[in-house]
């Protein structure tokens, strides 16, 4: 497939290498000042940018019939307008704010965990991730779709960055070196702890499940997620 990557920062480059393995070629690189740009040239669009470039980098291409994979995070009060572009446009698009494998199966364990705990009312619940210092956005992607992922399976009605209070789930942000992405939730009572965590050990994952995400959409038209790729239920 003829790939284009919007964003040729950390992830981008790790794209471009896993891509390239699996024998696709990766015809525009576009970052910041890129001025022309080919759409015809591409079969799909993945992109991995910056919060404030993701949206319009996303609806140029569904105005061009590109198909687009975005990993991006920190944009997603614009989502919903995205995917009524999408729509409008009958476009393709795949939106994740973690494309790893193990993550995505954290996503499962922490929807069914937080069903279980949510008939004890002794424990209380709360999350930490932990990024390299270059990260712009606080809490990251996955911190708020896995706080969704509680919110979705019990009473607790918000998230709230180092907050805690009734029925809200408090969020951690810690920055520290090159951490590539780490996230712990805790379920604390006043005898004993209970906790779950995934710790990504270089950006390799999250780069092959956005390119396996990019094969699988190929031909496709609507608006999907990594439960869909990777069929979990
Ligand atoms: N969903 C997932 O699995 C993952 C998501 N991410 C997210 O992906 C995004 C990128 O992460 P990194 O590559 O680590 O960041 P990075 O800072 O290394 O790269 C971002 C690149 O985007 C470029 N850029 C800025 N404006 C642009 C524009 N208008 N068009 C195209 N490119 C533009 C920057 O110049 C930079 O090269 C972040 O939002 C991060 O949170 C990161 C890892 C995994
Ligand atoms: O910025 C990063 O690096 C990462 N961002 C994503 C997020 O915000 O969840 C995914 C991963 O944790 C790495």
């Amino acid at each position: 497939m003829n790939i284009a990557l919007f964003g040729y920062g950390k992830m981008g480059k790790m794209i471009e290498q896993i891509a390239q393995e699996r024998g696709h070629t990766i015809v525009a690189k576009i970052d910041v000042g890129t001025a022309d740009v080919d759409y015809g040239a591409m079969d799909v669009a993945i992109d991995f940018s910056t919060p404030d470039a993701a949206f319009e980098n996303i609806t140029n291409c569904f105005k061009n019939g590109v198909p687009v994979i975005s990993g991006t995070t920190g944009w997603l009060s614009r989502y919903d307008e995205a995917v009524e572009q999408c729509t409008e446009n009958k476009g393709a698009f795949i939106y994740a704010s973690n494309f790893s494998l193990g993550v995505n199966i954290f996503f499962e364990l922490n929807s069914h965990l937080a069903k279980m705990m949510s008939k004890l009312e002794q424990y209380k619940v709360s999350m930490e991730e932990i990024h390299h210092t270059q990260k712009l956005d606080a809490p990251s992607g996955t911190a708020i779709t896995l706080a969704e992922g509680i919110i979705g399976n019990s009473s607790y009605s918000d998230w709230k960055l180092d907050t805690a209070g009734d029925k809200i789930i408090p969020i951690t942000s810690i920055r520290e070196g090159m951490v590539p992405g780490t996230h712990c939730i805790c379920y604390e009572s006043d005898v004993d702890s209970i906790e779950i965590k995934h710790t990504a050990h270089n950006r390799q994952g999250f780069a092959l499940g956005a390119v396996i995400a990019a094969e699988w959409i190929k031909g496709k038209t609507g608006v999907f997620s990594m439960k869909d790729v990777l069929n979990l239920s």
